[in-house]
């Protein structure tokens, strides 16, 4: 499936029980949502966060934010009223939570037929058990898939690795994800940082998934946005680059000459393509902040 470039610097999840946080959202920059039925919902308010959730939907206002619905699990007590709730909803994607495998992707989507949702709605993966870090070559297959969203906070937890500053316990689950992605054409999204005191730690963690490859950062306050919106943008300085490139790069093309050099660093082929990307992800960006948030 082929799905159109838009920015997903920031995802912001709030608790589907949470209606404060469901109406601010409507207001708040963030590039996607993330309404949940799972986690952030306590056993007990799981019906109302259902009913919370498609009710902010159908009432909308939420712009060209990306409406992502986070489900509990088949498995669960929830999952198959949650599917059946959202499977017709205008929504832009379900996520589905604790992915070991194709078969739990292949399930959920049987269920969302059996509700009458659409064959495009795009599906996300939640990538947080050790034996989905083992099955990930695989699961990234699965054709219906538009992304994965890291779920470092699970994983963590079952692998027994502590939460570092240099994240060192996640380095490998990350790369592999990030390479899972990238081998199947899906957008990625890096895990949570739960301290909410601490900016500096945060934007240090931003500036490490941006540089492993990954597309934005989900997030679970809104003061986290603005801070990932820029650090997963493209700088003006990368984007100045960006026209060179282009611009020595086809020059260099109607000479017939296949390498050039900019600003003291080679470009070949491959770094127009880049230069490419960057600039198409800054006119997205410059669109999405046209529109009125
Ligand atoms: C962490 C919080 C419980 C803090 O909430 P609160 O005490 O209300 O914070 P503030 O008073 O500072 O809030 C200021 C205003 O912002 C609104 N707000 C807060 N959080 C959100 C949000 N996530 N989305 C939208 N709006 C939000 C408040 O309502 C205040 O508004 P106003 O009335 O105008 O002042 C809370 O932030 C929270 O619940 N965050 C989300 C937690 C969550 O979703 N957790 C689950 C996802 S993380 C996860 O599961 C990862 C993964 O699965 C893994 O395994 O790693
Ligand atoms: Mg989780």
């Amino acid at each position: 499936m082929h799905f159109p470039l838009r920015p997903r610097r920031s995802m912001l999840y709030m608790p589907g029980a949470n209606a404060r946080a469901l109406e601010k959202a409507r207001m708040l920059p963030a590039d996607s949502l993330i309404l949940d039925m799972e986690d952030a919902v306590a056993p007990d308010a799981k019906a109302q966060a259902r009913e919370q959730i498609v009710t902010a939907v159908n009432e909308g206002g939420y712009g060209k934010r990306e409406i992502i619905v986070r489900v509990n699990g088949l498995d669960t007590a929830w999952g198959k009223d949650d599917l059946y709730a959202i499977a017709k909803l205008p929504i832009d994607g379900i996520l589905l939570p604790k992915i070991d495998n194709l078969q739990q992707i292949n399930d959920s989507i049987d269920q969302l037929n059996a509700a009458g949702a659409s064959e495009q709605l795009p599906i996300w993966i939640m990538a947080e058990t050790a034996a989905c870090m083992l099955n990930i070559a695989s699961i990234a297959t699965h054709p219906r898939l538009a992304g994965i969203v890291m779920g470092t906070s699970d994983l963590a937890k079952e692998i027994r690795a502590k939460h570092t500053a240099d994240r060192i316990g996640m380095l490998v689950p990350l790369s592999l994800c990030v390479l899972a992605a990238r081998a199947n054409g899906l957008e990625i999204l890096d895990g949570v940082y739960l301290n909410l005191d601490d900016e500096a730690g945060f934007c240090v963690a931003c500036e490490q998934g941006r540089n492993m490859g990954f597309d934005g950062k989900t997030l679970i306050h809104p003061k986290q946005v603005d801070i990932a919106n820029q650090i997963f943008s493209p700088s003006g300085a990368e984007i100045n680059h960006a026209q060179e490139v282009i611009h020595a790069w086809e020059e260099a093309r109607q000479a017939s000459k296949g390498v050039v050099v900019v600003n003291g660093k080679l470009v070949e082929n491959l770094h127009y393509e880049e230069s490419q990307r960057i600039l198409a992800l800054a006119g997205a960006i410059k669109e999405r902040h046209g529109q009125t948030i």
